[in-house]
């Protein structure tokens, strides 16, 4: 199954390209990206950049264009003209290989056009989530209709939900994300002891 690391974001609240800076030595899309290649269903990772962004990325990886920038759901549509995907924010350098294995094996075996993580209160993970190819078609549908909301495009369809408390505690590293300056504190050092 292809990953797809979305980067095509405007990092505001971060102030700046949060993909491209530095953590123990390398780019946060880099963290990411390596964390997805240890995990054992994933045989290719693609990163969806902006235009803009996309020279700079290409160190990193097969990049594709996401000409849409209308926010992940572009990244996700964009991610679909591959085939399957895992798709993933380029922001999540703490992902856990063994839970994209297990999001991509119920994938596999649920056969619906999505598998997406939730959480007790309804809240979905759609950035660490298993899409269909098929499920290209209803988002450009959505798109073309102006909803930009993955969440609800999800919620819309025949999706099938990994509910996250039922699943080992450890394995909510992985959906931790990069935003703000101040999140970076939670991952400088963690190279010797998670990697
Ligand atoms: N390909 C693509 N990726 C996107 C798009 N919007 C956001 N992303 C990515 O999706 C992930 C999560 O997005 P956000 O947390 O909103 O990141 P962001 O847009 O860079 O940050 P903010 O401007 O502070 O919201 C990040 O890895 C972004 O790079 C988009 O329109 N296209």
């Amino acid at each position: 199954m292809i990953a797809a690391v979305l980067a095509g974001g405007s990092g505001r609240r971060f102030g700046g390209d949060k993909l491209l800076f530095r953590i123990d030595g390398r780019p946060l899309a880099l963290h990411t990206i390596e964390r997805l290649k240890k995990a054992d269903s994933i045989t290719k990772v693609v990163i969806v950049a902006s235009p803009e962004n996309a020279d700079k990325l290409k160190a990193f990886g097969h990049v594709v264009v996401d000409e849409l920038l209308v926010g992940p759901i572009g990244g996700v549509y964009t991610a679909l003209s591959l085939g399957d995907a895992f798709v993933v924010a380029g922001d999540m350098p703490l992902l856990v290989p063994e839970f994209v294995d297990f999001i991509v094996e119920r994938f596999k075996t649920a056969k619906k056009p999505a598998c997406v993580p939730r959480w007790g209160n309804g809240y979905l993970e759609p950035l660490h989530a298993a899409y269909s190819s098929e499920f290209r078609e209803f988002l450009e549908e959505k798109i073309k209709a102006g909803h930009y909301a993955i969440n609800r495009a999800i919620m819309e369809s025949d999706a099938c939900y990994i509910e996250i408390e039922s699943l080992p505690e450890e394995w909510r590293e992985s959906f931790f994300n990069v935003n703000t300056r101040k999140d970076l504190g939670r991952i400088r050092g963690t190279r010797e002891r998670v990697l």
